[in-house]
């Protein structure tokens, strides 16, 4: 009975529409609605563009009620914004028994939030406004931590949870750029490309897991900046490419876009070092690392995968 229901759940949370099946291997197939398909060859870079731009030149479903989709993606919505405030409460929890140190707990807050959000997004159906709905939950968090951050509301849990000090006005400076990060790559890039995924792991994964190593580990600092490591900035190359990669993986196995080792290797790996060296500059004091990461990865990455359209709109 257990099964029954969990298979209900997740039958009723992954949208009902034609999954394209990319099997991990050089060849894909696309199945549009026309039920026409098209078999690439990914043998290099060149195909694997094409193949993602044939692969994403899928109509999206006229109509936004069309299937209970309003529906369907408010549901998904709402389950995801009760996920992200027990999650940040867990944290909470987790820091008010000392069973977490107040900077570990933030970071991470910091590595999981923007990863399991994005994780999220092949629940939403095809329709051309299920990114606005996805939105809508880290623009959410923006509202609370502007509120409590201003001191309109008090949270003392949140701003444990969250916060180096213990300091609300800390809300207002890395945690709301880092979810204002979260709602543009989620309208401007979707599931349209690459380079949302990887600007999320990037800032989330990368980022946060360099703060973490280094604060340990970091006794040999940057010869250009006494306040970063080399143990920290490279762990930040190797956690963010690989997290970028499984994040790749994880949205060709839903069915969004192909999957090709030797066609993404390469380009992910420039964009980790570029967004690693970024990231080990003396500027954190004046650019926060949670708007340069996530800005570099997304310039270079715009010049290296391909995407089929930015906002929704045809480049
Ligand atoms: N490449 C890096 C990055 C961070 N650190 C260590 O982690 C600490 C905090 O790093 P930072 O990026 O400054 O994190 P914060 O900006 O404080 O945290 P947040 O990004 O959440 O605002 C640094 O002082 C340093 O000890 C490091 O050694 N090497
Ligand atoms: C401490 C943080 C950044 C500082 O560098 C992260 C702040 C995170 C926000 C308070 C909460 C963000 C929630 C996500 C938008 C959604 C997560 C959903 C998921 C299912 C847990």
């Amino acid at each position: 009975m257990k099964q029954l229901m969990a298979l209900y759940i997740i039958s009723y949370i992954v949208p009902r529409r034609k999954r394209r099946c990319y099997p991990t291997m050089k060849t894909y197939n696309i199945c549009d609605p026309s039920s026409r398909t098209t078999t690439v060859d990914l043998t290099s870079p060149r195909e694997w563009k094409q193949g993602v731009q044939e692969s994403l030149s899928e109509k999206p479903l006229e109509g936004y009620l069309q299937a209970g989709s309003l529906q369907h993606d408010a549901g998904v919505t709402f389950l995801i914004l009760l996920g992200a405030y027990a999650w940040v409460k867990l944290f909470n929890s987790l820091t008010k028994h000392q069973i977490l140190g107040q900077k570990l707990s933030r970071k991470l807050v910091h590595i999981t939030s923007g990863l399991l959000f994005a994780l999220c997004w092949p629940f939403f159906s095809v329709s051309p406004w299920a990114r606005y709905l996805a939105a809508l939950v880290p623009a959410t968090n923006g509202v609370r931590l502007l509120v409590y951050g201003l001191g309109i509301l008090k949270d003392d849990g949140l701003v444990k949870s969250v916060s180096r000090e213990g300091d609300p006005r800390e809300l207002l400076r890395g945690p709301l750029y880092y979810v204002m990060v979260l709602v543009l790559c989620t309208v401007l890039f979707w599931r349209d490309s690459p380079v949302s995924v990887v600007s999320l792991a990037m800032m989330c994964a990368g980022d946060g897991i360099a703060d973490i190593v280094g604060r340990r580990f970091g006794s040999k600092k940057l010869p250009y900046n006494s306040e970063k490591s080399w143990a920290g900035s490279i762990t930040m190359f190797l956690f963010g490419f690989v997290v970028s990669l499984g994040c790749l993986w994880y949205f060709s196995f839903m069915g969004f876009y192909p999957f090709d080792l030797q066609g993404v290797a390469l380009q992910l790996a420039a964009v980790s070092l570029a967004a690693t060296l970024v990231e080990s500059l003396p500027i954190t004091n004046r650019f926060d690392d949670n708007l340069t990461v996530p800005l570099t990865t997304v310039i270079l990455g715009l010049f290296l995968f391909p995407t089929r359209s930015i906002a929704g709109v045809l480049p």
